[in-house]
Formats: C-alpha cells, structure tokens, sequence
C-alpha cells in the first residue's frame, strides 16, 4: 500500500517505522517545508494518507485528500468543532474518512468498558466522579481528544452530569476532566468514581507511542479502497 504521511513530526514517523516494517511505502511525507505534495498530482500517487498535525490544520488537510480523492486516516486532536463539517463534505463528494481521537487497540478496549462502567454508574448518584489526563508538555490541546471521548460516552450515561469542564468543578453536575502536562508522559487517562463508602478507578497508561501509530497503520490498510465516515470502532468491530 502508498501510503502519503501528512505531518511528520513524532507521529508521522512513528507510523513510517510501523508501516515500513509490514512493507508499506511511504510515498510522501509532508511537512511545513512540503505543503506542495497536498496538490492532486502528488497526493493522488498514494493509495491512503495518515494525518497527524496540529488543530489549526487538519481541516484543511482533510479537505486536499478529498479533492485528491484519497482516503484519510485523521488522528490529529482538537478540531472537533468542524467534524460536522467534514463529515457532510465527505458524503457530499464520495469520500474516505476514518477519526479516532486515539488509535491504540488497548484505549478502545478502555473505551468500551468505559460505557459500560457509566451504565451501571447511571442508577448510583452516591458515587461522584472525576477525570484526569496526563500528557506531555508540546500537547498543544487539553483537554485531550480521548479524554472527551470518554467523557462524551460517559455524559451520554450519567444524567446527573450535564456536561464536562476542564477544570476542578465544586458543581455537582459539571463532568471535571483535569489536564496534566508533564514529560515524558505519552498518554494516560483516568476516571475516578468515588463515594463515601469506596472508590473505583480505570485507568490506561500508554508506555510510548507505539500503539497509536500500529492502530493507524492497521486503520489505514482497513480503509485502503473504502468510501464512507469510519470510526475505529468500525475497524476492530468492537
Ligand atoms: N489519535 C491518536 O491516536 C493520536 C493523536 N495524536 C494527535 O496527533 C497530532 C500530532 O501529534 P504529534 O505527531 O505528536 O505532533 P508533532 O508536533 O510532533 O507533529 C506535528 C507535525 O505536523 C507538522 N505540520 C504542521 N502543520 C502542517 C501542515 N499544514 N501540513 C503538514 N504538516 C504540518 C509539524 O511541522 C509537525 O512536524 C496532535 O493533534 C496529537 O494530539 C497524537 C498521538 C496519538
Ligand atoms: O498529543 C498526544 O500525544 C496524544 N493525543 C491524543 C489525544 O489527544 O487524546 C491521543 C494520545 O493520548 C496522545
């Protein structure tokens, strides 16, 4: 498979390193310096492209690989407010879109018992709750893209939450997601249910970035060919 890498910071060659050993070819790595690979001529060479960029341009990424009529694999964080956006466009012009705010299989393992922690936590208001993340200090986002996953599947659950905020909250219907910006940390996320009798506590650590990068990969090659808005729910069957 082609793969076109747009973003070639500490993702983008993570997944290079993954792809290349399962003898993918990485036919453009597109940078800040290479914003010419974006146009049709060089980006339709790749059978599917991985983006891993920044908030302020992942949307605009998203759109070339339409035009260029190339699925695309998107990871980067924190411009959720133009999915909507996306997703319309890419129906619109028959196009392959795949999002996860977190490609590792172990955090999609997590989201899952996440829901179902939220559905038996529904019917117990004596247990209160919190959410914490803890990332590196160049995260350009908080809180993180996982973290509101989690906190949208858990918002989704537990009516005596009403919405999150990301910040200590003394408001007993505000969700808190705390962010924490500390090296090295990959990324680990938590969420607290405590109560006056005891607590329980989930939490997913990654060890580096490995994970991310292989689910990407494994996404990109489930995509290959595709039309349609995917998750990474769609990809593992979960
Ligand atoms: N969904 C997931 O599983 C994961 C998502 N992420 C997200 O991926 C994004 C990137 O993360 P990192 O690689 O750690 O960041 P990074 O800062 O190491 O790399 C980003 C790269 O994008 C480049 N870039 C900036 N504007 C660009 C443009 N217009 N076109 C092409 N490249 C451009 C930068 O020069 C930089 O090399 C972040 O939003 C992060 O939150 C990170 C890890 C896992
Ligand atoms: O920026 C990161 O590094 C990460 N970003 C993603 C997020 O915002 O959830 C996924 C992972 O936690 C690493």
């Amino acid at each position: 498979m082609k793969i076109a890498l747009i973003g070639y910071g500490k993702m983008g060659q993570a997944i290079e390193a993954i792809a290349t050993a399962k003898g993918h070819e990485v036919v453009h790595r597109i940078d800040l310096n290479t914003q010419h690979l974006l146009e049709k001529e060089h980006l339709g060479q790749a059978d599917v492209a991985i983006e891993f960029t920044t908030p302020e341009t992942a949307y605009s990424n998203i759109l070339k690989c339409f035009a260029a009529n190339v699925p695309v694999v998107v990871g980067t964080t924190g411009w959720l407010d133009k999915l909507p956006d996306i997703k319309a466009r890419c129906l619109e012009q028959h196009q392959g879109f795949l999002y996860a705010s977190n490609f590792s299989i172990g955090v999609n393992i997590f989201f899952e018992i996440n829901k179902r922690l939220a559905e038996l936590m529904a019917t117990q208001p004596q247990y209160d709750l919190q959410m914490e993340e803890i990332h590196h200090t160049q995260k350009k986002d908080a809180p993180s893209g996982t973290a509101i996953t989690l906190a949208e599947q858990i918002l989704e659950k537990v009516n005596r939450k009403t919405g999150w905020v990301n910040q200590e909250s003394s408001q007993p219907q505000e969700l808190s997601i705390i962010s924490r910006r500390i090296n090295p940390a990959p990324g680990t996320h938590t969420v607290h249910y405590t109560s006056a009798i005891d607590d329980i506590t989930i939490t997913h650590t990654a060890h580096s970035r490995e994970g991310f990068a292989a689910g990407a990969v494994i996404a990109a090659e489930w995509l290959n060919g595709k039309k349609g808005i995917f998750t990474m729910k769609d990809v593992l069957d979960l």
